[in-house]
């Protein structure tokens, strides 16, 4: 199914990604691309239909169910320095929420070495499972990433140049299950404060708000993903995109898993200066992704009505 103009404005299209015609220079590919633009520039986000390996989803959803069982003290380990929580969880707000980030998983050396740090004998199935789909959603990030530049009108070589600097997470999320009186909520509605994640999940409980405020729930599907605009997406396209409003309730009687890769910018970035004209002035500052991570948390942020707009808004 391929939603027209007029049906992304109202609800959020899915797009197929595994269509063997999507390819640049075709005609699905340029229609396309003017759908993914169109449904994050309403909602922030759409659904993306994307076949991964049948035994490639089994292994790394086990490889996270055992990470997820480790000792708390073996998780809450410090695996990265960049200003990201390495583990999350324990939270009183939300205490069915726990997650686990894996820095740079594209990289068959650093997944090695969270590996270890995790299991010191060793554990060569969970490193190459982060690390093959890793890679995987990475083609659906950089593909959507290349129909946006390609929709606005932009050359190829700046989209090349952002992946360039791109920084990637694959982020694991555990939701337990509520005991009695306990609420369902999984995390509280938000926009995440990355440029672009792409989420999987085993069972259902994510749930987007559209522009009209309606709340949509995704269903869960080895090839169902949720592509989601992040605040930096918002900074580089100068607000034509925004960021999509999501999360999470736990309406199942098992724990929940589900994965996300997240980019981030690993350079300072500004707003792209081909969105930026008389119709649309400029909005932000430069913008430097891990100082809105450090930001994120402070007092001053929790305050704001716009986050982005507190830490770089003009
Ligand atoms: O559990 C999920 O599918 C998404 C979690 C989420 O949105 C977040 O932690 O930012
Ligand atoms: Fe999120």
């Amino acid at each position: 199914m391929m939603g027209s103009e007029r049906e992304c404005e109202i609800s959020l299209p899915v797009i197929d990604f595994s269509n063997e015609d999507l390819k640049p220079g075709t005609q699905t590919w340029v229609s396309t691309c003017d759908v993914v633009r169109g449904a994050l520039e309403h909602h922030g986000g759409f659904l993306a239909h994307y076949n991964i390996d049948p035994l490639l989803h089994d292994s790394i959803f086990s490889a996270m169910e055992q990470l997820l069982a480790l000792p708390l003290e073996t998780k809450m380990q410090h695996t990265t320095d960049k200003p990201i929580y390495s583990y999350a969880g324990q939270r009183p707000d939300i205490p069915l929420y726990e997650s686990m980030a894996i820095d740079n998983p594209l990289n068959a050396k650093d997944c090695h070495k969270y590996t270890t740090t995790m299991w010191p004998q060793g554990n060569d199935q969970f490193s190459e499972s982060v690390n093959s789909y890793a890679k995987k959603v990475a083609e659906l990030d950089y593909m959507v990433k290349r129909m946006v530049f390609g929709s606005y009108g932009l050359e190829n070589q700046k989209c090349e140049s952002l992946i360039e600097s791109t920084d990637y997470i694959l982020r694991c999320y555990k939701y337990r299950t509520p005991k009695v009186g306990e609420t369902n909520l999984g995390v509280r509605p938000h926009t995440d404060s990355g440029f672009l994640t792409i989420l999987n999940q085993r069972l259902t409980g994510l749930e987007i708000q559209l522009e009209n405020g309606e709340w949509i729930q995704v269903d869960a599907s080895p090839s169902m993903f949720a592509v989601l605009a992040g605040d930096a997406f918002m900074v580089w396209s100068n607000d034509r995109i925004r960021s999509c409003v999501h999360r999470v309730l736990m309406n199942s009687k098992v724990e929940r898993y589900s994965l996300g890769l997240l980019s981030y910018a690993g350079k300072v970035m500004e707003a792209e200066e081909k969105l930026v004209d008389e119709e649309h002035p400029l909005r932000y500052k430069p913008f430097d992704h891990y100082g809105y991570l450090r930001f994120f948390l402070t007092e001053e942020a929790v305050k704001a009505a716009s986050r982005i707009k507190a830490y770089c808004g003009i």
